[in-house]
């Protein structure tokens, strides 16, 4: 048995990890913490928990935080993440980090694109936990950087086709859309109910959303070479899911038979990713509550150009259902432990 603590319990992100690690055969779920409800039950502030999970949230002290976990799952903003870590790396604790803080490889770009790095050293340990990518590399590692939720829909979208080189590596293009829990829980103008109803908005256009670096970053491990996209991010009237529409140009003449028997063949026993047969295109309702990705890629017959549609739920895939994934692989349980059903039984 696992002993698991959350940090960040009180947020959206570790409200799905508690949804999902209660389930979890191999899991004993010790520790959670919250920064400004610490003293109350978890149950109070989330009731559906109530008579399933009734701990009592603690501060956020790392070392008392340590001594009652093997692994420790990071549910905090980016930079109060990586103050925390190194403390509990150091006590020889496992870290599955749902923050962006280890997901840039190189400080410098972190730097540019969020803030200096506080502990570059841990970079180097850090894995970039998107197992259909980079499963031999994340059994071994002390430390998983869980990917952001829009490069989870982006890269996995774009794989099979940057891999052999079917596509022009400078011609990617990723609109997508996002429910509102992606923002996280803390309260902002811009998540209030009157700002998000009924409305579809772009934001961070122009190549300046946070996300930008971490899709580049993958994709350009991909295709063998530097690439940048067009990414725009866009917000969605409704709770939670992700649907990315990328667009890309071939570099040879191809099909959409031939694209899904590709993407078929690459995602081939991948528990988690559904390639849809011709005339099916994912929804966010199909995947909501579950760690599935399901992809469609086509070819739009008039411009050649091709798209792939993509869609996750932004907590589940895009977040806490992946880190479950992410801790199953670490710990050499079975990957799918503690994830199947959850779409059927959200
Ligand atoms: N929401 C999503 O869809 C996704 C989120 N992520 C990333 O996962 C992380 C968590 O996201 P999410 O759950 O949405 O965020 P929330 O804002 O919903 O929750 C954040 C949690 O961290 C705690 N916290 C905040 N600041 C501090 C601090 N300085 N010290 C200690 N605890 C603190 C909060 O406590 P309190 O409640 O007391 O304020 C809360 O428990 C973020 O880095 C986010 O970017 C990644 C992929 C998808
Ligand atoms: C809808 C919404 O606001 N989404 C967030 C991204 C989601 C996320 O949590 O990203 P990280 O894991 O990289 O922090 C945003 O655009 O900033």
């Amino acid at each position: 048995m696992l002993n698991v603590a959350i940090v960040g319990a009180s947020g959206y992100t570790g409200l799905e990890l508690i949804r999902i690690l209660y389930r979890h055969p191999e899991v004993a779920v010790t520790c959670l913490t919250s920064e400004q409800s610490a003293g109350k039950r978890i149950s109070e502030i989330f009731p559906t928990l109530r008579g399933r999970c009734d701990l009592v949230l603690e501060n956020l002290e790392p070392v008392r935080v340590a001594e009652k976990a093997d692994v420790i799952f990071t549910a905090l903003p980016h930079k109060a993440a990586m103050e925390v870590v190194p403390t509990f790396l150091k006590l020889g604790k496992q870290v599955i980090d749902l923050s962006a803080d280890y997901r840039l490889s190189d400080p410098q770009t972190y730097g540019a694109w969020y803030e200096p790095h506080l502990n570059p050293a841990n970079l180097k340990k850090a894995v970039y936990g998107l197992p259909e990518i980079r499963r031999s590399k994340i059994k071994g590692a002390k430390l998983v950087a869980n990917p952001g939720c829009y490069p989870t829909s982006i890269i996995l979208g774009l794989a099979p086709l940057l891999k052999q080189g079917l596509i022009n590596p400078h011609s990617i293009i990723a609109d997508s859309a996002s429910g509102v829990t992606g923002a996280g829980r803390a309260a902002k103008v811009d998540s209030l109910f009157c700002e998000v109803n009924e409305g579809y908005k772009a934001y961070g256009v122009g190549g300046v959303h946070r996300h930008t670096p971490e899709i580049e970053q993958e994709l350009s491990l991909l295709a063998g070479e530097k690439l940048m996209v067009t990414f725009t991010p866009h917000l969605l009237p409704m709770d939670r899911g992700i649907l990315s529409t990328i667009y890309a140009a071939p570099s040879k003449e191809t099909t959409t038979e031939a694209l899904i028997k590709l993407y078929d063949k690459f995602y081939s026993g991948e528990p988690f990713v559904r390639v849809l047969p011709q005339g099916s295109l994912p929804s966010t309702s199909f995947v909501r509550g579950s760690n599935f990705c399901d992809i469609s890629p086509l070819i739009d017959s008039r411009t050649g150009r091709i798209i792939i549609v993509s869609a996750i739920d932004n907590l589940g895939k895009g977040a806490s259902g992946q880190a479950v994934q992410n801790m199953n692989i670490v710990c050499g349980l079975p990957e799918t432990m503690g994830l199947e059903g959850l779409a059927l039984f959200p």
